[in-house]
């Protein structure tokens, strides 16, 4: 079924709570806002975060006859989202599962689900290069649309984590995308004025070191913050602020890249 997926996009970050999520479920609303037909995979087994972001908790999947039918986001069935999430029976309850248990899941994930023809897949992963990556990158190495966009802050130690990251795709052979430089400065709602709290650039300086484009950078924005859980798209929202901007462009990039960035060749190998 991923071979009828024209672009499949795997969205990475070092660290947790960098915006991940936030920039997954904002780039599929937004392809969705421009037309596209998007699948939203959450492969976050531990701590699902996609139902509550877009509004979805209480739905649930069922199994059809050709494979497990997403959730779609409204009758336009142009955005259909694949989670744990919907398979616990509550938020809090917790998946305790070993290895083999979270590879099979993954697998099921990918190969299960009735996603029907789709313009992009975007898959949300867990931080880190845990069981859950390593299946995903086992899975989806020879395929050719598969690339991946790697999300960072500009703090140090996270930019030292998407370092390894970058690492990580080149081992089992994942072509990158860019990178996104997430919470660059703040964006003060009254004045509209951006404060470089943790400085900014670290995304960007990263980017030219290992030779893989940069794709934008977004601010800590609240009025973005609290489109959380409510399933909006910023640009159809906030279509002038920083972010929306952030996501057109990506948005434009991704289409006139039909298969992959072909940035994994050009990768600098001695980061
Ligand atoms: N640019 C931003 N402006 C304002 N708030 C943001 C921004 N990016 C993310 N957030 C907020 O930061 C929090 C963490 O974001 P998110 O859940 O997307 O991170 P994550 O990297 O997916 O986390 P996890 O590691 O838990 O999966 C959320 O409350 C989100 O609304």
């Amino acid at each position: 079924m991923l071979e009828d997926v024209k672009q499949i996009l795997l969205v990475l970050s070092g660290k947790g709570g960098v915006g991940k999520s936030t920039v997954s479920t904002q780039l599929a609303l937004t392809l969705k806002v421009r037309g596209y037909k998007v699948g939203l995979l959450d492969i976050d087994l531990c701590g699902p975060s996609v139902p509550y972001l877009l509004n979805l908790e209480s739905q649930s999947v069922h199994q059809g006859p050709d494979g497990w039918v997403p959730v779609y986001l409204d009758n336009e069935q142009r955005l259909g989202v694949m989670s744990i999430g919907f398979l616990l029976s509550s938020r809090n309850d917790a998946v305790v599962w070993r290895g083999p248990k979270k590879t099979s899941m993954i697998k099921q994930f990918l190969e299960d689900v009735y996603w029907q023809d789709l313009d992009y897949l975007i898959i949300d992963t867990p931080p880190g290069t845990s069981d859950e990556h390593i299946t995903v990158m086992e899975n989806l190495r020879h395929v050719p649309q598969c690339s991946a966009i790697l999300v960072t802050t500009p703090q140090a130690v996270a930019i030292e984590d998407v370092r390894k990251e970058i690492t990580f795709c080149k081992k089992t052979g994942i072509s990158i995308f860019g990178i996104i430089e997430n919470m660059s400065g703040y964006v003060c709602p009254e004045c509209s004025e951006c404060t470089n709290i943790f400085s900014s650039g670290g995304g960007k300086s990263l980017s030219e070191i290992a030779r893989v484009p940069f794709l934008g950078s977004i601010p800590i924005d609240p009025r973005v913050g609290m489109l959380a859980g409510q399933g909006k798209a910023a640009v159809s929202e906030l279509p002038n602020c920083t972010t929306s901007k952030m996501f057109d462009e990506l948005v434009r990039k991704l289409s006139k890249s039909p298969t992959n960035g072909n940035s994994e060749t050009s990768a600098n190998e001695d980061l």
